[in-house]
């Protein structure tokens, strides 16, 4: 098996008293493609930002090649900020309003020191190959459309030919057609540049198409990881489950009644005794109430933190 391309270390980030990452390790591989799913508050965005360096970790390390974050020399800082970049959720507002297209898709050459005229041509590339038309570079981010500002996003984080892509729900709030062709985009451009993706989204039907892996994030920590379409076939916690049953027709053929996420996620501040899922889940009894269930890695491989897994 390859080395990971980046790895966490029984990472943790906190804010004041709250862990919004609490303890994880997780290992990407090159070329491969991490779902991220959770619900809202459940720490995916803050482990995106570890992965790409722009929160550190109070506890436990970043990886990547291998090397330690938290000990990169100058050199090596920079090199990563290269080799690792983020699609943000929302372009508009992650891209500067005061600054065009082209002034935009050229910033990140002036940040890391590249001559700007030799690399024009291949930045005009990109910008076809990512479906976009010249005609577009003297426009300013709000006078784009959503699926236009989501390209010149996408352009602009491929733009120093990294090898790490984290992708923060790159499909939100755009029409299903919309959807449609920026996923097959960005798997396409997956192929060609030889990218590897984390992909974090609330749209299990976009992570399903894309990822390899899955990772189920909870209050903080993973509640099941493994491949893809096991997960999706006979998903193992009880909350991946209802994650995948409250999307409409993801699962035609399923058998048995829906599952259904009652209440709200807890504030990490207030975390519940015993499994941080049992105030929500059907199958809770006073085990789960009492004692927190340990990573376990079921018989076909995948990881689950339940004491009564579906399967
Ligand atoms: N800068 C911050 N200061 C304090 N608390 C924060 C901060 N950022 C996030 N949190 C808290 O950390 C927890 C995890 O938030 P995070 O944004 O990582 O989750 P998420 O799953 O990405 O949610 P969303 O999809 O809404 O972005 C939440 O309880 C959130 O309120």
């Amino acid at each position: 098996m390859q080395p990971a391309l980046i790895a966490l270390e029984d990472a943790t980030v906190t804010y004041g008293g709250i862990r919004a990452v609490d303890g994880i390790s997780l290992e990407i591989r090159p070329g491969e493609t991490l779902g991220l799913i959770g619900e809202s508050g459940s720490g995916k965005s803050s482990l995106a930002r570890l992965l790409v360096g722009l929160v550190r970790p109070s506890a436990g390390r970043v990886l990547f090649d291998g090397g330690d974050l938290a000990r990169q020399d100058r050199a090596q800082r920079q090199r990563f900020r290269r080799d690792v970049q983020m699609i943000f959720q929302d372009p508009v507002a992650s891209l500067s309003p005061r600054l065009t297209i082209r002034r935009l898709l050229a910033e990140p050459l002036a940040i890391h020191g590249i001559d700007e005229a030799k690399a024009w041509p291949g930045v005009l590339d990109l910008l076809r190959r990512v479906g976009l038309n010249e005609t577009l570079l003297g426009k300013y981010p709000h006078q784009v459309s959503g699926g236009q500002a989501r390209r010149v996003g996408i352009a602009r984080a491929l733009i120093l030919r990294p090898r790490l892509v984290v992708a923060d729900e790159p499909t939100a709030g755009l029409d299903v057609s919309v959807q449609g062709e920026l996923v097959n985009l960005m798997s396409e451009l997956q192929r060609d540049y030889g990218l590897t993706y984390l992909l974090v989204s609330h749209n299990l039907k976009v992570v399903r198409v894309m990822a390899d892996r899955f990772a189920v994030m909870y209050l903080g920590q993973f509640v099941e990881t493994g491949p893809a379409a096991e997960i999706f076939r006979r998903p193992a916690h009880p909350y991946t489950r209802a994650l995948i049953d409250a999307t409409p027709r993801l699962d035609p053929d399923r058998t048995h009644p829906p599952a259904v996420l009652y209440g709200e996620i807890p504030s990490p501040s207030h975390l519940p005794p015993g499994c941080r899922f049992q105030g929500r889940c059907p199958h809770a009894d006073d085990h789960c109430r009492t004692v927190e269930p340990p990573p376990t890695t079921l018989a076909d491989g995948r990881m689950v933190r339940c004491h009564k897994p579906l399967i």
